[in-house]
């Protein structure tokens, strides 16, 4: 038994090493870089700590992390309250950090990803977005690198939506493993609406979650759905009772993942998490967000997007 928790946790450190470096170059491994290349840009490799630079410039908000050692569920909460946690590109910069922390955390079980204010998150930061027409690909490389490493963290995570989850927020909700509703809550992946693709990964993502067909009916139709909705869609785990206050409903998500995802051993859970559920992941994954990268940067900063941003869309 000792031998087998031994080789588990081997196993476990050599996984979460290919994901570990911290912020790098995310680099295609040789054959698919070989594949990619008639796809164009999508073989390019992108320098982490530049487009960190880059984005450091655009200030506003703030992403924390706590990490409550005795019940081993960490929380990092999007801290931009006056734009529902939109993100800005510090906020990236800070999400970025804490991936590094938690990847870190050998005694941790869980996350769970909040917004401060009883918001999720409304997506980029707009202001932002504004500014960085020129920035699409970088930022997207960023995003992919730091919620790729998200996914694959050891730990259970879910998403607690609250308020608003919408565009880059529902995207944000795709990297945790699963997603907890508010009853009051909407989610929607509003990119096209907003002359976009998903900048952050989602497609990749909700492919493998809920197949071809439901991640193309969510994103060419761009429908928000309310809580009850999204339940029926399978598209969140658990919705929370609406007696809760919203400053409840946390501690109940915490209870949420501990008794269902956290109740058992440590270095089991993460070994189930790393090295078999998400082993397989990297390479298919990696050349899957190569090529919604390359295809984000045709459309970042054209004329539907700038439209878009023209027309002041609200999505109620
Ligand atoms: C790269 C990101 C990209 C992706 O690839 O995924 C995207 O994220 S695309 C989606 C971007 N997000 C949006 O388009 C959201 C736009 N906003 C709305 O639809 C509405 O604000 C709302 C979220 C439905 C909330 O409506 P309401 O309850 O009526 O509140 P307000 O509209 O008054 O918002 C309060 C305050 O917050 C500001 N806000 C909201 N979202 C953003 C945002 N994404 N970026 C910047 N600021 C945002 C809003 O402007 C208000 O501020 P004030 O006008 O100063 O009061």
């Amino acid at each position: 038994m000792d031998l087998l928790k031994t080789i588990m946790v081997a196993v476990v450190s050599i996984v979460s090493s290919m994901f570990s470096t911290g912020v790098r170059l995310l680099r295609l491994p040789r054959s698919v870089a070989l594949a990619a290349r008639s796809l164009g840009s999508a073989s390019a490799t992108f320098n982490l700590p530049t487009i960190r630079q880059e984005l450091e410039k655009f200030q506003g908000g703030s992403v924390e992390l706590e990490l409550d050692e005795q019940s081993g569920i960490a929380v990092m909460t999007l801290n931009n309250p006056k734009r529902l946690n939109a993100l800005t590109g510090k906020m990236m910069v800070d999400m970025a950090d804490h991936i590094n922390s938690l990847e870190r955390w050998t005694a941790g079980k869980g996350l769970v990803l909040v917004g401060t204010s009883g918001n999720f998150c409304s997506g980029g930061d707009l202001t932002f977005v504004r500014k960085a027409l020129h920035y699409g690909e970088e930022m997207a490389a960023f995003q992919h690198n730091t919620l790729t490493r998200l996914l694959n963290l050891p730990l259970v995570s879910v998403a607690l939506l609250q308020g608003h989850a919408l565009g880059g927020g529902a995207e944000l909700s795709t990297a945790c493993d699963f997603r907890v509703m508010s009853s009051s809550a909407r989610i929607g992946f509003v990119q096209i609406k907003m002359g976009v693709t998903t900048g952050w990964g989602a497609t990749t993502r909700l492919v493998r979650l809920f197949g071809r067909q439901k991640a193309l009916a969510l994103l060419t139709s761009a429908r928000v759905f309310s809580a009850e909705e999204a339940a029926t869609e399978g598209l969140v785990d658990h919705v929370l009772s609406y007696a809760l206050q919203h400053e409840e409903e946390l501690a109940e998500c915490k209870k949420w993942l501990a008794s269902n995802y956290c109740c058992h051993d440590t270095d089991l859970s993460r070994a189930v998490k790393s090295s078999v559920v998400y082993s397989d992941l990297s390479r298919e994954l990696v050349e899957s967000l190569a090529n919604e990268r390359r295809v984000f940067g045709q459309f970042w900063g054209g004329p539907a997007q700038k439209a878009a941003l023209d027309a002041k869309i609200k999505h109620k």
